[in-house]
């Protein structure tokens, strides 16, 4: 394929995900965005529990298939390896997209903090939470993460370096600072519905599971004994959990 058309396919996909990601603060938040997470009509328990869960499964299914090295050597031996990043940002996003528009609300009540001050306080801890996730991926590599790398040198006929291994700033503190940024955001909230805690919970686990199981299987086989040492020195999403 044409690697200007690479460049652009590069760039729409990372758009796309700009839209995703904004439109994900207002959708947990409940605010600005059309769709939130308690918006829109409610349907019957089960209706909206099995939605749901298909939605959240289509997003872990894509999500964690397309990162698997397998998969990755299946793509490149068919399209450019420039496109992998940028397919795998665009296919992310869609599955996001398509939480957002067909996510079902169940608006009962978990928790409702009336204390305005506790309220603001755990607003900006939501805040807070989606900040750590932006800063951590220029803590790894924001543009090679998104794929703009790879399309720029692409483009230009050079080859994108292998990715570095981080152990900086938020690296020091945590293995997985965008999944701890994520789990913020997720569960500081003032008011927690029955379909935002089952949206958390969900996501909860499926974090621990995919880092646990598998982006830490892949990093162990990859980077070897310096990634072992590190996860013996530094805890791998609860900060200070380690001696
Ligand atoms: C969406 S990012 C999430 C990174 C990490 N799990 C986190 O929560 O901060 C996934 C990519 O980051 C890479 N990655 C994870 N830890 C890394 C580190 N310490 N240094 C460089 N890349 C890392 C993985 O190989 C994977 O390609």
């Amino acid at each position: 394929m044409k690697k200007s058309i690479i460049f652009i396919y590069g760039i729409v996909a990372y758009c796309i995900f700009l839209v995703a990601f904004l439109y994900a603060i207002g959708f947990v938040g409940n605010f600005f965005v059309p769709k939130t997470i308690d918006s829109g009509v409610e349907p019957t328990l089960l209706k909206a529990i099995l939605t749901n869960t298909i939605l959240l499964s289509v997003f872990a299914i894509q999500h964690s298939v397309m990162a698997r090295p397998k998969f990755k050597k299946w793509f490149t031996s068919i399209f450019s390896p420039a496109m992998e990043r940028s397919t795998y940002i665009l296919l992310s996003s869609l599955a996001l997209l398509l939480i957002y528009w067909q996510w079902q609300p169940i608006t009962i009540l978990v928790w409702k903090i009336e204390n305005d001050i506790l309220s603001i306080i755990l607003m900006g801890i939501f805040f807070a939470g989606w900040l750590i996730v932006l800063l951590s991926t220029f803590m790894i590599n924001h543009f090679e993460l998104f794929g703009l790398a790879q399309i720029y040198n692409n483009l230009k006929n050079k080859k994108t370096p292998n990715p570095k291994f981080q152990t900086n700033y938020l690296y020091k503190l945590v293995r997985h600072p965008i999944m701890l940024g994520f789990l913020i955001a997720f569960w500081a909230t003032p008011t927690m519905t029955v379909g935002h805690l089952f949206f958390t919970l969900i996501t909860t686990i499926y974090i621990f599971i995919a880092v646990k199981y598998l982006e830490e299987k892949d990093l162990r086989k990859y980077i070897g004994e310096a990634y072992e040492t590190y996860q013996n020195e530094v805890p791998m999403i609860i900060p200070f959990t380690k001696k």
